[in-house]
């Protein structure tokens, strides 16, 4: 049997449009729902298996992009949002009602990616967005109740759809941090 990830990615990686213009992320209540505007396309996203980061039920690995933060605004029904976990890096904010992390984001000005809001892209009601383009933090799915000897499939199969697998992030963004981290130390 194949192994479940995500149910965006389990038949296939949907190539994004390349010129998608933004849309409405909606979370899973049928009454009132929360509605959150993005302008623009995402960038960076990815499958991450960290224990922290929403998953849709049934599935082992979260669908996870950034976009900059002014580029979010909360539209309808605000009031159902609350910060998951104040005490995180980056500040989940989730329906009260269904779950659902709606955007994520960093305080901190001196974070790496301060500046930069994590949003559920398969919650877009728009279709064309970016596709996912590595899978991250895969070890970690162990920590949700994946067996060790599971990993191997794991992997195979996400390299199989085109996500190749990292233990953190890619190396891109972990240059991208490891820059950030030299140059705060220089100034
Ligand atoms: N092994 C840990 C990894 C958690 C982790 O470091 N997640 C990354 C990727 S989302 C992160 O940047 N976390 C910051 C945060 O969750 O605030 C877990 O699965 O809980
Ligand atoms: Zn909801
Ligand atoms: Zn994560």
């Amino acid at each position: 049997m194949t192994v479940a990830l995500h149910p965006s990615i389990d038949n296939g990686i949907k190539q994004g449009s390349g010129n998608f213009a933004g849309g409405t992320l909606v979370c899973k209540c049928k009454d009132h729902p929360v509605k959150v505007g993005i302008k623009g396309d995402v960038a960076h996203n990815h499958a991450c298996g960290c224990t922290k980061c929403w998953k849709p039920p049934g599935a082992t690995f979260s669908v996870v992009a950034v976009v900059p933060r002014q580029n979010v605004t909360v539209l309808e029904n605000g009031d159902k949002l609350q910060i998951v976990d104040p005490s995180a890096v980056i500040q989940r904010y989730a329906c009260k009602a269904c779950g659902t992390h709606m955007y994520g984001r960093i305080e901190n000005k001196g974070h790496p990616f301060y500046g930069l809001d994590f949003i559920h892209p398969e919650l877009f009601q728009e279709q064309g967005s970016q596709a996912p383009q590595f899978a991250a933090f895969v070890s970690s799915v162990i920590e949700s109740g994946v067996k060790p000897e599971q990993m191997a499939g794991i992997r195979a199969r996400l390299k199989e759809i085109g996500l190749e697998p990292y233990d953190c992030l890619s190396p891109a963004l972990m240059d991208a941090i490891a820059t950030h981290v030299a140059k705060s130390k220089a100034a």
